[in-house]
């Protein structure tokens, strides 16, 4: 079966010339759910960027849909991150269903309504006065309701409350079955997604530890069990390897912040 996603030899600077990502390669099969497990600054959100077409790569190093995702982006591709939400445009005073029209609901309305229902959206709220839990499901129904091929998921279940999630991580492997559907999922919160991945990913330090593995559930450790074995080898990985300066020093001078504060502190 040819590979949905298809990353090649791919290795990603940011601005800051801190790499990201370091020489990575593996391929997704149509109808996977790949979970994407790291610590923090593993590179997930970069990969996951970049397979959205959003980061300038090399001509031929990551390939979705049999398309190279940076210079001819195919349709069907759909990225949800927890940045949207900070756009001040999704806080204004906007009514949902018009929200949802202007991008397109209308062309969608099937599966617009199942996500409604799912998600439990009220068409009739405003975006500037719903919680933050309330807007990500609106983000959910707006990113979900056009059928994706490909889905790239960075922790956006992360303010749902647990059924949502339940229900929404359900619909999500519906639509992997039923349409062959590629997900690739970023997240920390392994609660009750114990049977949501056909296989895992280990990022460490901007690599693939090694190619995804398939998961099942029915095995003798949780995935929370199996994540947190990873990334204490990481930490330890780090340690042994490239010793950072995180944590508290030893003795250090005292800083200059530290003087100016202290003089200027009236609290006590
Ligand atoms: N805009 C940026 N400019 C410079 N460096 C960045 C930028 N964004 C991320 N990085 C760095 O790139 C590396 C990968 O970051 P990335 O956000 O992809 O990690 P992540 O695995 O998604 O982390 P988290 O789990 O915290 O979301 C880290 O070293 C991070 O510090």
């Amino acid at each position: 079966m040819k590979p949905s996603i298809q990353v090649q030899n791919l290795s990603f600077k940011h601005q800051n010339d801190t790499i990201a990502l370091q020489n990575i390669s593996f391929a997704v099969t149509p109808g996977s759910r790949v979970l994407l497990i790291g610590s923090n600054g593993a590179g997930k959100s970069t990969l996951l960027q970049i397979c959205a077409g959003k980061r300038l790569v090399p001509p031929g190093s990551v390939v979705l849909l049999s398309s190279d995702v940076f210079q001819h982006t195919p349709e069907g591709i759909t990225h949800l991150s927890t940045e949207w939400a900070m756009n001040p445009v999704v806080r204004g005073d906007i009514l949902v269903s018009t929200f949802l029209d202007s991008v397109g609901g209308y062309r969608h309305k099937e599966r617009r309504d199942i996500l409604l229902s799912i998600l439990d959206v009220d068409l009739d709220w405003r975006m500037h006065q719903i919680s933050d839990g309330e807007r990500r499901r609106v983000q959910l129904v707006m990113g979900l309701m056009a059928p994706w091929d490909v889905l790239l998921l960075d922790e956006v279940t992360v303010d749902l409350d647990v059924l949502v999630r339940h229900e929404l991580l359900l619909f999500l492997c519906k639509e992997t079955e039923e349409r062959q559907a590629t997900i690739l999922y970023a997240t920390h919160i392994f609660d009750g997604l114990e049977g949501f991945p056909t296989h895992l990913a280990h990022m460490r330090a901007g690599a693939f530890v090694e190619d995804p593995i398939p998961w099942s559930p029915t095995g003798p450790s949780s995935l929370y069990t199996v994540a947190l074995n990873w990334l204490r080898e990481d930490r330890k990985f780090r340690d042994e390897t490239a010793p950072s300066n995180r944590g508290p020093r030893k003795g250090e001078e005292t800083r200059d912040s530290e003087t100016f504060y202290k003089k200027y502190d009236y609290a006590h």
